[in-house]
C-alpha cells in the first residue's frame, strides 16, 4: 500500500495528537496555544486599525490581506486545538483550505508589490531630498526678502519721483501741498511761527519768446538754485506752478520773512542769467508774504500769499509785499 493510500485510508495518526497528559506537557502546550491564539486576534486588529487612521499609506490592501491571512491562521490553530478533543475536522480543512487561499494570493501578490516597495525611497533619500528641499526654501526666502527691499527702495523712488519737480529737481507741487499739511498741523500743535513766501519770475513769458524755451528751462533751474542758496536746509523750496515758487518757513516769523523775501528780490535783480552764445539776461521776481495764523486753513494762507503776489505784481514787479503790512518793499 502506497504513502498516498496510507494517508487517506483512515489508518494514518499524525503523531502529536496522542497527548499524553502529563502536567509539564500540558502546561506547555496549553499556554502556548493560548498566547499564539490570542497573538492571531489581535495582529489582524491592529493591522486594520492602522490602514483605517493611515488612509494615505500606498498599498493598504496588503495590511488587509496579511490581516486575513493572520486571522485564518488563528482559526486555523483554534480548530485544530478543539479537534484535540472533537473531530471538527470539515471545518477544520475548511479553515485551512481557506488560510491556504488567502496566503497563495497574499504571496503573489507581495511579489507583484516587491518591485513598488522596493522603489520607496529609502530614510536617507528622504533626508537628502529634505534636505535640499529646505535648501531651496532658503534660497527662496532670500530671493524674497531682496526683493522686498528692491520693492522698497522703489517705491522709495517712486515716491521720490512723484514729489520731484522734474526739470529744477526741487519739490513740485504736491510734494508742497504735503510738506505744508504736515507744517501747518506742526505750527498748530506747538504754537510755531510759519511763514510762506511766494515768487514769481516777472516777465518771464519775454525770456521764453525771446530766447526760447529751453533758455527759459535754463533760467527755471537757475532760479531754483538762487532760492535755494538763499533758503536754510529746514525750509520747504518746491515750484508751484511755470515760474511760481513757493517757500515754506518754518519757524519763522512775518518780519524774518520779510527778510528773506527782500534778500531773494535783490539776489534776482543782481544775477545775470548766462547763456551759452555770452547774451545776460537779467530778470526779477515778485513776491508775496504771508504768516500762518492760529485756525486758519491751508486754502486760505495759500490764497493769502497768493493775494500778496499779485499786489507786488500790480505794484510794478521786483516787489516785495507782506500780509498785514500797508509798505511796499521797496518803497
Ligand atoms: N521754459 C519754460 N517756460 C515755462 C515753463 N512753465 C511755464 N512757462 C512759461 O512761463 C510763462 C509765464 O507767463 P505769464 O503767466 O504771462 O507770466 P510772466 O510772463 O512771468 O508775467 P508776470 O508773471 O505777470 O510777470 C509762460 O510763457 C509759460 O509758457 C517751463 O517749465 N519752462
Amino acid at each position: 500500500m502506497g504513502f498516498v493510500d496510507k494517508l487517506f485510508d483512515g489508518s494514518f495518526m499524525p503523531h502529536g495528537h496522542c497527548l499524553r497528559w502529563l502536567p509539564d506537557l500540558l502546561f506547555l502546550h496549553v499556554t502556548g496555544d493560548v498566547l499564539t491564539a490570542i497573538a492571531y486576534f489581535v495582529i489582524p486588529l491592529a493591522l486594520i486599525y492602522l490602514v483605517k487612521k493611515r488612509t494615505d499609506l500606498g498599498f493598504n490592501w496588503i495590511f488587509i490581506m496579511f490581516a486575513a491571512f493572520i486571522f485564518l491562521c488563528g482559526v486555523t490553530h483554534l480548530t485544530s486545538l478543539i479537534n484535540i478533543w472533537q473531530g471538527f475536522y470539515y471545518i477544520e480543512g475548511i479553515a485551512k483550505f481557506t488560510t491556504g487561499l488567502v496566503s497563495i494570493f497574499t504571496a503573489i501578490m507581495i511579489w507583484r508589490l516587491m518591485p513598488k516597495a522596493l522603489a520607496i525611497p529609502s530614510n536617507e533619500e528622504f533626508r537628502s531630498k529634505n534636505e535640499a528641499l529646505l535648501r531651496v526654501q532658503h534660497e527662496l526666502l532670500e530671493a524674497n526678502q531682496s526683493l522686498e527691499l528692491r520693492v522698497l527702495d522703489r517705491t522709495k523712488e517712486l515716491e521720490r519721483i512723484a514729489h520731484t519737480d522734474s526739470l529744477t529737481g526741487i519739490t513740485n507741487r504736491r510734494g508742497l501741498m504735503d510738506s505744508l499739511t504736515v507744517e501747518i498741523d506742526r505750527a498748530e500743535r506747538y504754537q510755531h511761527k510759519l511763514s510762506l513766501l511766494m515768487v514769481d519770475l516777472d516777465h518771464f513769458k519775454y525770456v521764453n519768446d525771446e530766447y526760447g524755451h529751453l533758455t527759459g528751462d535754463a533760467v527755471l533751474i537757475e532760479s531754483a538754485n538762487i532760492l535755494s542758496q538763499a533758503c536754510r536746509s529746514t525750509d520747504v523750496l518746491g515750484r508751484y506752478g511755470g515760474e511760481e515758487f513757493l517757500l515754506l518757513l518754518p519757524e519763522t516769523d512775518t518780519e524774518s520773512a520779510r527778510l528773506l523775501a527782500e534778500r531773494i528780490r535783490v539776489d534776482f535783480e543782481q544775477h545775470r542769467f548766462c547763456q551759452d552764445d555770452g547774451v545776460e539776461i537779467s530778470l526779477t521776481c515778485s513776491i508775496g508774504v504771508a504768516e500762518f495764523q492760529a485756525d486758519q486753513s491751508q486754502t486760505s494762507l495759500l490764497q493769502t500769499v497768493d493775494r500778496m503776489l499779485y499786489s507786488a505784481k500790480n505794484a510794478g514787479r521786483n516787489k516785495v509785499v507782506v500780509n498785514g503790512y500797508s509798505e511796499t518793499y521797496p518803497s
